[in-house]
């Protein structure tokens, strides 16, 4: 039945113990007081901390929810309570119906079985019959593109093959509920989007939690999201492009970088819009459609006869969103006959880049890329301020017409 509550999360806390030691004296005296889930009211003991706090969330069928959040947030601690693997310390879980989870990589296979005997244990853990399996396990194998491999030990298969089996079986099993960690970033690009067409389809009968530290891969499958921060619920919303943004904030900006043969140097950078000058290491705030001007001073060594200059401009996930290259038409090769500091100037004209965050990265070249002389990465930052948040590069202000 659509929107039916599938998962239901309530209070759920988990603790653990940043000492081992420490961690198995807590449990002799748990076990010795007979004291089940000691402190689970709030209190912590010396070197415990809260893995995974107060955690509240209703998850319905036909409903995606994206778990975000920095390393160590409590992402899988939560995967592994709602998949059973661990007991909280405070809070219940309520699962309706069959759960299909890809959380570790290689779990619930046994490594010295073939991957169809693992699919056939698999199905049997899920409640399947034998002959249900049957009717399944070719459209398993088929999903894994394994088919080669599949009569061989799981322990022998490359990390790529052990994820298309394992994510084979939780899909093909049509679990009410779906959880999958991050473990899909290990199959090749083919797999994951495979994956995520799946996800889609199976999206219309079954609830499914996602943990991934892609944000595209975030837009394109949840339609809900859950930023944790320190075992927190810091936001859950289903403004996916909300929390990703929030996501973000939570990085610092990166380090000034130069790379390269070094036979060229940035000796002065500078961005402007408006009346907002900043400098290299600064940061610009611009608006949608707003203009940028960047200045550079640059220096090649002499022996450098002639470069190009190219900047390069990123977004938060580290992909590349614009590239302006000086040796393309109406740009210009610079000559280094006098051996002098150069001036350059280049207008970057009506930006409509996503919100958030960008950085800059300025390259000096052989004309023809075969050298890179200089590379300067983070050299300053762009904040693109929109309130509108998409999952592309440029938000393209289209002209439409209505009939
Ligand atoms: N069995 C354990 N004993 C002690 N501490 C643990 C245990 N499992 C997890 N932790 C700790 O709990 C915190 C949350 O870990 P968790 O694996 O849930 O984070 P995560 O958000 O999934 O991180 P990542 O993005 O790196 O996968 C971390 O500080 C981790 O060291």
């Amino acid at each position: 039945m659509a929107g039916e509550v599938l998962i239901k999360v309530e209070g759920v806390s988990k603790k653990f113990c940043k000492d081992l030691k420490t961690s198995l004296w807590y449990g002799v005296k748990d076990l010795v007081f007979g004291i089940k889930g000691h402190n689970s009211d709030g209190e912590l003991r010396p070197k415990e901390f809260w893995a995974v706090r107060d955690i509240n969330f209703e998850l319905r069928r036909g409903e995606c929810l994206g778990l975000i959040g920095h390393n160590g947030a409590g992402k899988s601690t939560l995967l592994k309570i709602l998949n059973g693997l661990i007991n909280p310390d405070a809070g219940t879980v309520t699962m309706r119906g069959r759960v299909g989870a890809l959380i570790e990589l290689g779990a619930g296979f046994n490594p010295i079985l073939t991957g169809r005997e693992n699919i056939y244990n698999n199905g049997a853990v899920l409640g399947f019959t034998r002959k249900e399996i049957d009717s399944k396990v070719d459209a398993i194998i088929d999903f894994a593109e394994i088919r080669d491999f599949i009569d061989m030990p799981v322990q022998n298969y490359s990390s790529g093959m052990k994820v298309r089996l394992g994510f084979a079986v939780a899909a093909q099993m049509e679990p009410d509920i779906l959880i999958i960690d991050e473990v899909l970033a290990v199959g090749d690009v083919g797999f994951r989007f495979k994956c995520l067409n799946a996800i889609g389809e199976l999206m219309k009968n079954s609830a499914v939690i996602f943990v991934s530290h892609s944000m595209p891969m975030i837009y394109r499958v949840c339609n809900e999201v859950m930023l944790m921060k320190a075992g927190k619920n810091m936001i859950f919303t289903n403004n996916i492009g909300l929390g990703v943004k929030e996501y973000y904030k939570l990085f610092k900006k990166g380090q000034e970088n130069i790379v390269g043969s070094r036979e060229a140097k940035v000796e002065s950078f500078e961005l402007i819009s408006g009346d907002q000058i900043v400098h290299a290491g600064g940061m610009i705030e611009i608006h949608h459609g707003d203009s940028l001007i960047c200045n550079l001073k640059i220096k090649l060594e002499a022996h450098i006869p002639k470069a190009s200059v190219q900047l390069v401009i990123w977004n938060e996930e580290m992909l590349p969103v614009m590239d302006v290259m000086s040796q393309e038409k109406e740009g210009f090769i610079i000559d280094n006959s006098e051996n002098s500091s150069q001036l350059i100037s280049v207008r970057l004209t009506d930006l409509y880049l996503n919100n958030g965050r960008h950085t800059v990265s300025v390259m000096i070249n052989a004309p023809d890329l075969s050298v890179s002389y200089c590379r300067h990465d983070n050299i300053a930052e762009i904040y693109m301020v929109l309130d509108t948040a998409s999952a592309a590069h440029v938000i393209y202000p289209a002209k439409w017409d209505v009939n």
